[in-house]
């Protein structure tokens, strides 16, 4: 089958696409300058025919009615759903409030589903994500905080740029340096597969402005955390 998706030549140097600049160079996620050439549903019809032939190789009858869906099902979860954060029109509009009642403390949003991908072997990442700011001026309607996580998290991913990527991000919109991020994980490549080890879970943590300097401001975090 034709590749469908027009080839940019890696040799220009131009391995990333005008997507992630407000995160530093070395947090974004590796995109090809025509990233967003095609259109979704013209994704949607290329990745199903792909993911027909990578079956039809296994071995398996796409004429059964049970799998001959099977393609476009793919298709659809990872254009519309998996890896909808890798485009920007996804990322979350996120809205200030004055703080009018002058709250000063840290802000901890505890427990944030992570649903993401390994972008190593392309299965699940399932954890937690949890969160903490100190507000200043401006305080950040909660659920935003939930659809940062989820914009980076529904992406193929490692954990330490999904931990930076939040974190940078949440700095950039709240306006204040004084961001925490911790995320605990499991990883389906390290469960189900090559060590098969289903008790092992990955932290990664990303303490920047006085969650960096004020060990004590940390501790405040993570016993809020119940750690
Ligand atoms: N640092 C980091 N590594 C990850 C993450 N997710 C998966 N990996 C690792 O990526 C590595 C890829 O290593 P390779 O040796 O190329 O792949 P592999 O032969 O499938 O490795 P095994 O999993 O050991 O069988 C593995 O050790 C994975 O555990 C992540 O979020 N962060
Ligand atoms: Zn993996």
């Amino acid at each position: 089958m034709d590749n469908p998706v027009p080839v940019a030549s890696a040799a220009d140097g131009a391995h990333r696409s005008a997507v992630d600049t407000q995160l530093p160079a070395d947090l974004r996620t590796p995109l090809r300058p025509d990233a967003f050439h095609l259109s979704d549903d013209e994704k949607i019809t290329a990745i199903a025919g792909h993911f027909h032939e990578i079956m039809l190789l296994l071995g398996l009858d796409l004429t059964d009615d049970s799998l001959s869906g099977t393609p476009r099902r793919v298709a659809k979860m990872y254009v519309q759903e998996w890896f909808k954060g890798l485009d920007p029109k996804h990322r979350p509009d996120v809205r200030l409030f004055e703080n009018r009642y002058h709250y000063r403390n840290i802000l901890v949003e505890r427990d944030i589903t992570v649903f993401s991908c390994c972008e190593h072997h392309f299965v699940p990442i399932i954890g937690k994500a949890h969160v903490a700011y100190l507000p200043g001026e401006h305080v950040v309607g909660l659920s935003k905080l939930n659809r940062v996580v989820q914009y980076f998290a529904r992406r193929p991913q490692v954990q330490e740029r999904l931990t930076r990527q939040i974190a940078e991000e949440l700095k950039t919109t709240l306006g204040t340096e004084d961001v925490a991020v911790l995320i605990e994980a499991d990883h389906l490549c390290v469960m189900s597969r090559g060590v098969n080890d289903t008790n092992s879970s990955t932290i990664t943590a990303e303490y920047s402005g006085a969650f960096g300097r004020d060990e004590t401001l940390r501790q405040e975090f993570l016993r809020m955390l119940g750690k």
